[in-house]
């Protein structure tokens, strides 16, 4: 039986290109190629980790709206508590990270692209966001992130090896099953949504399509 064609697989067939330019970016390559530039990636871990503090709310508050939508008999609460808790980890992670790299976490300042996506992630976090538009910022946001640095960890890669952990923590098997059920989550919802819910969501989608490129950009010193 032909399994059914899911709103978030229609959405990637359809913005294929901008996708892959999310998480096929030049400064991903670098990494895959093994010559990325050390300077732009230290932007990125101090840049990323101003982010990451900005994710923790953000996240927080698709636990709450998950739970205030009642019907959770499909454990979305469960799922998103696990990536609070994976969020702890990673924070700990960052600063032993920076220490390594000799990066000074306390004097970044973040960069006009990266404060634009933590304003982006805030308006997200108004209980006026439904459920199921923050869900979907939040299944994208996770899964570029695993898409990207799975891709630096297949076979055929030079990924330097003290650039591996990095690439590990995101492009890791069971990251990429966190996003599978996030996705899940995702499709549910949308497939009891309204039309004017789905319009909504897909539009976030292609909002955080942008930032992540942005992003990347702004660490690759391209903007
Ligand atoms: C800019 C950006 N996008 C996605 C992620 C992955 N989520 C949490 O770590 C991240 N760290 N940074």
């Amino acid at each position: 039986m032909q399994a059914k064609i899911t709103v978030t697989e229609t959405w990637l067939r359809k913005h294929r290109y901008l996708y892959d330019g999310a998480t096929r970016h030049p400064f991903i390559r670098s990494i895959r190629d093994g010559n990325i530039d050390i300077s732009a990636f230290k932007t990125w871990l101090g840049q990323d980790y101003i982010f990451v503090r900005a994710f923790v709310p953000f996240v927080a508050s698709i636990l709450t709206k998950a739970y205030k939508g009642s019907d959770d008999g499909n454990g979305d609460v469960e799922v998103i508590l696990g990536g609070v808790a994976a969020l702890h980890d990673e924070i700990s992670w960052f600063k032993k990270e920076a220490f390594k790299w000799g990066v000074q976490l306390s004097s970044i300042v973040p960069q006009k692209a990266n404060q634009e996506y933590c304003r982006f992630l805030e308006s997200l976090i108004s209980p006026e966001v439904e459920y199921t538009v923050a869900a979907v910022a939040f299944w994208a946001i996770e899964t570029i992130y695993q898409e990207s640095f799975a891709h630096c960890l297949e076979d055929d890669s030079k990924t330097p090896p003290e650039l591996k952990e990095t690439c590990q923590r995101w492009g890791n098997e069971s990251f990429g099953e966190y996003c599978n059920s996030l996705r899940n989550i995702v499709d549910r919802q949308l497939e009891k949504a309204s039309d004017d819910v789905v319009t909504k969501a897909e539009a976030t989608l292609l909002r955080v399509l942008e930032h992540e490129v942005d992003f990347w950009n702004m660490s690759h010193g391209r903007t």
